[in-house]
């Protein structure tokens, strides 16, 4: 039924053809309200047994947007007005929300990332190191971007002698002009793979685009997901569906639920290994490229199970509120602290404002004593 009319065309001003009072048709009406809901409450329960049927074959999504559509193309053919097809069409969209929500339990419902359905810590483990719970707080450092065998290697041996587990390097590099260093690609996860292997460290590295996911889980223990990518929701879903864990960083203007939103994507995918990173959020303050939200940390660890790591180096992008920083991040109950670190800041590819040079590290780490 088609019918871009507004009101009830037939009737005249006076409105009423067959003669009925207000009252009598507000009774009828009454009347119709209560076989409506007594209809929709007998639908409810056959909907409810759907539900157990598909909960007893071990389904977990219920949502069914072909069965749905179906149903509404039966109902548009069924329909003879008045009301138009999107208005019994809005309805019944409505009736599916509903009945969605009679299908899944509470339970069903909680998020996987949340510590509703998971209470206990989650501890990941990786190569020979492990985080969140109540290990110690890992170090993970390296350089902003991997640019060549010598730099990586005098930063990964750095890295190994002060007891940090990760060595990070970014292979494919998320720049703001596309004319800045993009990273050296494939030949950069070659060599991070190399070094880390070298100085007995786990490699962990940025993953930007779909179609790198395959390759970088190759070379890599660890997949960042980068601030910029944490609603690439496409790029997300791809890591969740690999068996690599994955650091996924907070958003620049995030809230903590649309991280943790995120999360979920990747662990609804199947990939239960998720490590949250705060790295600072915008804000109207200047004195600091970012800031740095403490309490997300110990709100994100309060709600979630995962682990949580700060990284210090793009929370305040300055050299001189790093261990600050990293040791209220340990104070709040952080698990790792992330830094970079470069034998020579002033001439590295991207982020030289924010790297350390390597007595600066030194410094850093025995200032933060982990
Ligand atoms: O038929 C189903 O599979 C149902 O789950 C029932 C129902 C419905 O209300 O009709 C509910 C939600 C689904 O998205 C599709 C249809």
């Amino acid at each position: 039924m088609t019918d871009l009319t507004h009101g009830n065309g037939a009737l005249g001003p006076s409105g009423n053809s067959s003669g009925e009072t207000l009252e009598e048709l507000r009774e009828q009406v009454d009347q119709l309200n209560n076989q409506l809901v007594e209809l929709l409450s007998r639908r409810g329960e056959l909907v409810a047994q759907i539900g157990r049927i598909k909960s007893s074959e071990g389904g977990t999504k219920f949502y069914d947007p072909k069965r749905e559509e179906d149903q509404l193309r039966l109902v548009r053919q069924a329909n003879k007005g008045p009301f138009t097809d999107a208005a019994v069409s809005a309805i019944f969209k409505e009736i599916f929300k509903a009945s969605l929500d009679l299908e899944e339990t509470r339970e069903q419902r909680k998020l996987l990332v949340s510590r509703k359905k998971h209470p206990e810590d989650t501890v990941l483990t990786i190569g020979d190191v492990s985080i969140g719970g109540q290990e110690p707080p890992v170090l993970i450092a390296g350089p902003c971007a991997v640019e060549s065998e010598k730099q990586m290697d005098s930063a990964a041996q750095l890295v190994a002698e002060l007891g940090g587990k990760i060595l990070r390097g970014g292979a494919y590099k998320p720049r703001t002009s596309p004319y800045g260093f993009q990273g050296m690609g494939v030949d950069g996860l070659k060599l991070g793979r190399q070094v880390a292997d070298r100085y007995g460290l786990q490699f962990m590295t940025e993953v930007m685009d779909t179609r790198d996911v395959e390759v970088v889980s190759e070379y890599a223990d660890i997949l960042q997901i980068g601030a910029r990518n944490m609603h690439n929701f496409s790029l997300l879903r791809e890591v969740g569906a690999v068996r690599k864990p994955a650091l996924l960083k907070r958003g620049l203007s995030a809230t903590m639920e649309e991280w943790l939103y995120a999360a979920e994507y990747i662990l609804s995918g199947g990939n239960e290994d998720v490590i949250m990173c705060e790295r600072g959020i915008r804000t109207f303050e200047k004195w600091t490229r970012n800031t740095l939200d403490l309490s997300a940390v110990a709100l994100v660890k309060q709600e979630s199970h995962l682990p949580v790591v700060v990284d210090v180096t793009h929370a305040a992008g300055r050299r001189d509120l790093l261990l600050p920083l990293a040791k209220a991040a340990l104070a709040v109950g952080a698990d790792g602290i992330h830094v970079e670190v470069h034998p020579q800041p002033a001439t590295a590819m991207s982020d030289n404002e924010q790297q350390l040079d390597f007595a600066e590290f030194r410094e850093f780490v025995a200032g933060l004593n982990i």
